[in-house]
């Protein structure tokens, strides 16, 4: 199953959150209750329900096989009680009963393993597809780390779930069915005793199951922010070691770590009660019945065989339960986990195509920015009545302080986010009615803050498309003034950049990425801020260049730098989300107005460049 059919089978067929659970903040998701959690499983069984009903069938079939066993024995002993000599009808059938039981469990087994790992497979594919398409407020709202645990522990839980503990259980609801219909026929007295001990010790463990559940939750909480701490100080370390701060780094995960601990050992306790009470429930039956069943022998209201059937029968009972422990602790983790899982799972992608997105339109590279306003959700009014026209092929470069909102008008023109008013027309097309993949493979957004994959140069500049030639990858690595660089590398282009490009300067990595938008040759190239790091002539040199490459396709330079905006067929001028200023740069030179300001200031003091907007 590919992530996009797992990602609709979890829509059509997963239970949907009211609106008024998904305003809710993580903490306060409710728990639901044991079987509601694993029924959100259906859906992602459901391909494999031939299987898993083979696998059911073959399991419980087992212990069907087997209750013949204490029978057989019972009629051996009682032959051999009775004076008689020939066994061979009770060997035969013991040796026919263990051989059509292994085959039965083996079979079984087998099946339901390939149902676990279909469906973990399933879950994960599920999950990561899901995440792939969610925005940057859902992002705010779950930290990664824990993201990374509910797709991978939480799941294997599940897994470990279906894997193991699924089989237990269902061999506890096979015998617990079979055994006691065979055990009355023996001794209904002795039965009744069995199952007295039997409902304490079952009212007991469902009273423990509940906190278990809780603990289980809580213990898969604390795993969540321990890897996200792990994941955000390895992702600063260039940070923690230029301000030395490993020491209380160290002393902050192993405050995470020891609450993991104190979690796990919480739960482990619980465990231990469980274990014990299944243990102490076993003893009081075997002594009941030995007792009372020894005395009846004695009585001869009971034969020696019978005795013995009744105690195999309660031998079985007593040995699924003994497991028991394990299969219902596991059982609660899986439930746990998901809750958790599906927590995430519920939640909508923010920004989606709408039913009728166009697919294939043709993208020329007109922009119409009409009247458009954001506000982010805390209120933060980023841009007010914003309008540009923009023609195929022109290089525009929106110049602003720090906080005017240009990165925010990026964010909307390749919809990160959807405008509070006004709308974006591509090519006279309002860009909500073209399918996202569309929109962003005709809008190549190259960041402000370049992300580097942990690989090659060639990986990381043809990342879209590993089939690129060596040829296109140099070109746009040349265009992006990188060639260098990349020459300089031990391995050339096969050069490693390190995790997130560690190993390169910001210049160079803001390149690497600079490269990566060049590569795609789309109608319409939106560069936030990729010349910070430049100085003014080599990015004169890359901004000449990417004029030659981009000849006839439209380039949007967003940048606080007047030195970039020189370079511009036409300039507009951001002030606290408003466009101050159009024109050239001559024009707004002479002008006097904020750019005129700007340049004023930035040739006074070349770097850093521009004031603050705040
Ligand atoms: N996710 C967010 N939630 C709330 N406010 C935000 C968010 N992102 C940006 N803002 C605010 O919106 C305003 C515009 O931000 P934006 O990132 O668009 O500015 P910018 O012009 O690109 O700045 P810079 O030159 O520093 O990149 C700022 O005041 C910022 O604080």
């Amino acid at each position: 199953m590919n992530d996009l059919s797992a990602f609709a089978w979890m829509h059509r067929l997963g239970r949907r959150l009211t609106s008024d659970e998904k305003k809710m903040p993580r903490n306060a998701m409710p728990t639901l209750p044991l079987w509601n959690s694993l029924e959100r499983l259906g859906p992602f069984l459901s391909p494999y329900r031939r299987r898993w009903a083979w696998a059911l069938a073959a399991l419980a079939s087992a212990h069907l096989i087997e209750a013949n066993f204490p029978l057989l024995l019972k009629d051996w002993i009682n032959r051999l009680a009775s004076g008689g000599s020939d066994v061979t009808v009770s060997l035969i059938g013991v040796i026919g009963v263990a051989a059509l039981r292994y085959a039965a469990i083996s079979f079984g087994r087998r099946r339901n393993a390939l149902v676990s790992v279909d469906l973990a497979r399933d879950l994960r594919t599920g999950a990561f597809g899901h995440l792939q398409r969610q925005g940057a407020e859902f992002f705010a709202a779950f930290p990664l780390g824990d993201l990374m645990a509910r797709a991978t522990n939480d799941i294997e839980s599940i897994r470990l779930f279906f894997r193991g503990a699924f089989q237990q259980l269902v061999a506890i609801v096979a015998v617990m069915t079979i055994a006691p219909i065979f055990m009355v026929a023996q001794s209904p007295l002795l039965t009744c005793f069995v199952f007295a001990v039997m409902v304490v010790t079952g009212a007991l463990s469902w009273a423990l199951a509940k906190s278990i559940r809780k603990k289980a939750q809580i213990v898969q909480a604390e795993f969540g922010a321990l890897t996200d701490e792990a994941r955000r100080s390895f992702s600063g370390i260039r940070t923690i070691h230029a301000h030395a701060l490993e020491e209380s780094e160290i002393s902050r995960f192993s405050r995470n770590a020891t609450s993991y601990a104190v979690a796990n050992d919480d739960m482990a306790r619980l465990r231990g009660f469980l274990d014990t009470l299944m243990s102490a429930s076993a003893g009081v039956t075997t002594l009941l019945v030995v007792g009372v069943g020894g005395s009846q022998v004695q009585n001869a209201e009971l034969t020696l065989g019978a005795l013995t059937a009744f105690l195999l029968y309660c031998g079985m009972m007593l040995g699924v339960l003994k497991n028991s422990g394990n299969a219902i602790f596991a059982l609660l983790k899986a439930s746990a986990a998901c809750t958790r899982l599906f927590e995430i799972l519920d939640r909508q992608p923010e920004i989606i195509d709408a039913e009728d997105a166009m697919q294939n339109v043709e993208i020329r590279g007109s922009v119409l920015v009409d009247n458009l306003t954001f506000c982010y959700p805390n209120g933060r009014l980023a841009l007010v009545d914003v309008t540009m026209r923009i023609q195929p092929g022109e290089l525009i470069v929106i110049v602003g302080r720090v906080g005017d909102g240009k990165t925010t008008l990026l964010r909307l023109l390749t919809r990160q986010l959807e405008p509070s008013g006004g709308a974006i027309f591509l090519d006279g097309i309002d860009i909500r009615r073209v399918s996202l993949k569309r929109l962003r493979n005709g809008l190549t957004f190259v960041r402000q803050d370049p992300f580097l994959f942990s690989t090659s140069f060639a990986e990381n500049i043809s990342y879209d498309d590993p089939d690129r030639s060596e040829e296109l990858i140099w070109a746009a690595s040349r265009a992006a003034a990188l060639e260098e660089t990349i020459r300089r590398g031990p391995k050339g282009l096969a050069t490693p950049v390190g995790e997130k490009g560690l190993s390169l300067s910001g210049g160079q990595k803001q390149r690497t990425s600079l490269a990566r938008g060049l590569i795609r040759e789309a109608p319409v190239l939106l560069l936030d801020d990729c010349f910070s790091a430049l100085d003014t002539q080599t990015e004169a040199r890359v901004l000449s260049r990417i004029r030659m490459l981009r000849k006839g396709a439209t380039t949007i330079i967003v940048t606080h730098r007047v030195s970039t905006a020189r370079h511009a067929d036409r300039i507009f001028v951001l002030d606290r989300g408003r466009v101050a200023e159009t024109g050239g740069h001559d024009e707004l030179r002479c002008k006097g107005g904020l750019y005129a300001d700007l340049l004023r200031r930035q040739e006074a003091y070349p770097s850093p460049a521009g004031g603050d907007a705040e």
